[in-house]
């Protein structure tokens, strides 16, 4: 009958491979429109599968779904982000061959969430906490606080823990807000759990790639430097801050206020900060850990604050006492050290060294590149500590789940790539 609309005319087909003009454009994106309208945001390409960010809670990650796709066969049930974890899961356990979920797209496409979705689903799905049932927190993409929940203490259920408090601890310091999403990963993650022949999970391994160092010294209009540092300055006890040098206000702070934007309307920092704590707490770091990364983090900022001035005489010098009291007191050098390093070139040749001044450019250049490199080897430890919380004490024989989460690429302005103006770092 004219005008009335089958099935298929309205949601399209499920799996991309059923339309008849397969190979056109055209027809592939009209599939997909045709299927977003009716918030089914996911459609296969045989095992490939295709997300659109719908940018709104569609009440698809709840337990019952979970629940619905476990064990069943990918083609039985709608396509979703749950059908390829426990499909992969199932061939992991089933077969014993490591699998890997690789999961790509432009920024802001949904990579991040699709991957704590993944990681979700096999700490709910995994034998030693398949009885346990947490809620996700508000916010949707943090998994509730792992100390409000009854845990049976046993060791796969600490690793299962870790693994998932390791996201809020890498986001503070490897996300930031951009024009296109507001939790931006600034960084690539390759994830590795490693499962057990029951499928325990019994470790794990995380590779980091690419930071983008640069949003530490400089960020584009309307974006925000790395999170982890409005989190310490709006969370952090009055104490703590005196303690570093610290001064709250963010506008006070040169490095958080290059993009001109130190609030965003989706992120409460003060909660965050606490999610971080919790974080770092459940990883195993110690208090001692915690005092000397936050100590790290304060001295970029004080860094930052440095100010460049030209003597009569011609000599470049860095100005700011406060800073340089607290640059010496967090990072174990002395001021006068700190200062030769960064105002003047050093060349040693048979056994003598030679001193030569830098221009008021090379200097600012220089402590931007100190921040830098202070900034990206933080990272590198932290991740390494993460790492050293999730290792396989047991040395048993294991597979793996190896998940990838590369950042989409971007056209800016003033494209960087470890470069700052036209230099070289
Ligand atoms: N499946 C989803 N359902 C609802 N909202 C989503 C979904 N996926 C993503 N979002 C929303 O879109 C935002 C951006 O998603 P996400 O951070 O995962 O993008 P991304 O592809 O990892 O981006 P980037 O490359 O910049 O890190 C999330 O903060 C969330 O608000």
């Amino acid at each position: 009958m004219e005008g009335a609309l089958t099935a298929r005319d309205r949601v399209g087909v499920q799996d991309f491979v059923l339309l008849e003009n397969y190979t056109s454009e055209g027809a592939f994106l009209d599939n997909l429109r045709k299927r977003f309208k009716e918030n089914l945001i996911y459609t296969y390409i045989g095992s490939v599968l295709v997300s659109v960010n719908p940018y709104k809670d569609l009440g698809i990650y709840t337990e019952q779904q979970m629940q619905r796709y476990r064990g069943v066969s990918f083609y039985e049930v709608p396509p979703h982000i749950y059908a390829v974890a426990d499909s992969a899961f199932r061939a992991l356990r089933a077969e014993r061959v490591d699998q890997c979920v690789l999961i790509s797209g432009e920024s802001g496409a949904g990579k991040t969430e699709a991957s704590k979705r993944i990681l979700h689903f096999l700490a709910l799905s995994c034998p030693a906490a398949a009885h346990l049932s947490r809620p996700l927190s508000s916010k949707g993409s943090q998994p509730a606080n792992p100390s409000s929940i009854s845990v049976p203490p046993a060791v796969n259920l600490a690793i299962r823990d870790r693994l998932l408090q390791s996201n809020p601890l890498l986001e503070a310091f490897g996300n930031a807000k951009t024009l296109k999403n507001d939790n931006s990963s600034r960084f690539g993650k390759y994830m590795d759990i490693q499962f057990d022949y029951k499928g325990v999970p019994v470790g794990g391994h995380i590779q980091s790639y690419l930071l983008e160092k640069s949003r530490v010294v400089q960020q584009s209009h309307g974006e925000r430097n790395f999170h982890i540092f409005y989190q310490l300055l709006e969370g952090a006890e009055d104490m703590q801050l005196s303690g570093m040098g610290l001064d709250r206000q963010a506008q006070n702070h040169s490095y958080l206020i290059k993009g001109q934007c130190c609030k965003v309307s989706s992120i409460v920092d003060k909660n965050d900060w606490k999610i971080v704590q919790r974080a770092m707490e459940t990883t195993g770091f110690s208090s001692e850990d915690v005092e000397a990364l936050l100590g790290v983090i304060a001295s970029v900022l004080h860094l930052g604050n440095l100010k460049c001035s030209e003597e009569e005489s011609g000599e470049v010098c860095l100005n700011g006492d406060s800073q340089l009291r607290s640059l010496t007191r967090l990072l174990g050098v002395s001021s006068s050290l700190l200062m030769e390093a960064l105002t003047h070139r050093k060349i040693a040749a048979k056994g003598e060294e030679v001193l030569t001044p830098l221009s008021a450019e090379q200097v600012i250049f220089a402590r931007d590149a100190l921040s830098k490199a202070i900034y990206g080897r933080t990272f590198n430890w932290l991740v390494s500590q993460i790492n050293g919380s999730l290792g396989n004490k047991e040395k048993s024989q294991h597979t793996l789940f190896g998940l990838l989460d590369i950042y989409g690429f971007e056209v800016f302005q003033q494209n960087r790539y470890g470069m700052v103006g036209k230099k070289k770092v």
